[in-house]
């Protein structure tokens, strides 16, 4: 009798997902690359086909780091008219490809990049798969004197939403753009689009963390079995 497998570990699902993403690299044309743990897997990945690609534009300050400790070159968003595609991470990931974003405090980057990009390509483990976006704390990147305003009206569209500073070391984190983090709990975002373009019109926010105007394209979700290929 054979021992089962033992199950893969979210680390491992995320390895998998991110060696799978090379896929999608165009040779000879620069990627796009997001941020987080998931990310990380793919820019270790990426480095074995450096020679392939002039390089990447990159979505923060860590993914930056980590590119150039590999030697991949990182260009600025500026020196780019366009790219082939775009590989990022998601908090939640629904079934249209609408995702919440920005857990790692990297959300405006990355939409700035992702809308460079022909393709997003989502990276995930199957944990981040959601019938409905709003059970992850919803990141909203905006202007510090902004903050207490924008939370109250989060709070002021139904019972039990809070909006709270997110903290780091004991102080209002700040991100690579020099502003801060609200992290909304208690949202069900049944209409992405118009959620999104609706918190987009608040003053002082600066990038609301939900992904629908600039949706996925496929995600490859890691699985007990295997890459699962969605595409949207
Ligand atoms: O949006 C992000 C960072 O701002 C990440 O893509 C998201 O938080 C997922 O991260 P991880 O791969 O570590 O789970």
């Amino acid at each position: 009798m054979t021992t089962p497998a033992a199950p893969l570990s979210q680390d491992e699902l995320k390895t998998l997902v991110g060696q799978a993403a090379l896929k999608y690299v165009v040779a000879g044309e620069i990627v796009g690359v997001g941020t987080g743990s998931t990310v990380n897997k793919f820019i270790d990945a990426l480095a074995t086909i450096k020679d392939q690609i002039p390089g990447a534009v990159s979505s923060s300050v860590a993914s930056t780091e980590r590119l150039k400790a590999l030697g991949i070159k990182v260009f600025d968003a500026n020196e780019v008219s366009r790219l082939a595609v775009y590989i990022d991470g998601a908090d939640e990931i629904d079934g249209k490809g609408y995702m919440v974003k920005g857990g790692g405090a990297a959300l405006t980057r990355e939409k700035i990049v992702a809308a460079l990009a022909d393709r997003f390509v989502c990276i995930a483990d199957e944990s981040k798969r959601v019938g409905v976006l709003g059970d992850f704390p919803l990141p909203v990147e905006v202007i510090p004197m902004a903050a207490a305003q924008i939370a109250r009206r989060f709070e002021s569209m139904g019972a039990g939403i809070t909006a709270q500073i997110r903290m780091k070391d004991g102080a209002p984190l700040v991100t690579d753009n020099g502003q801060q983090i609200l992290d909304v709990r208690g949202l069900k975002i049944a209409e992405p689009l118009a959620f999104e373009s609706e918190v987009n019109q608040w003053p002082g926010v600066v990038t609301v963390g939900v992904f629908a105007h600039q949706k996925a394209a496929v995600c490859l979700l890691g699985t007990s079995q295997g890459v699962q290929t969605l595409e949207y």
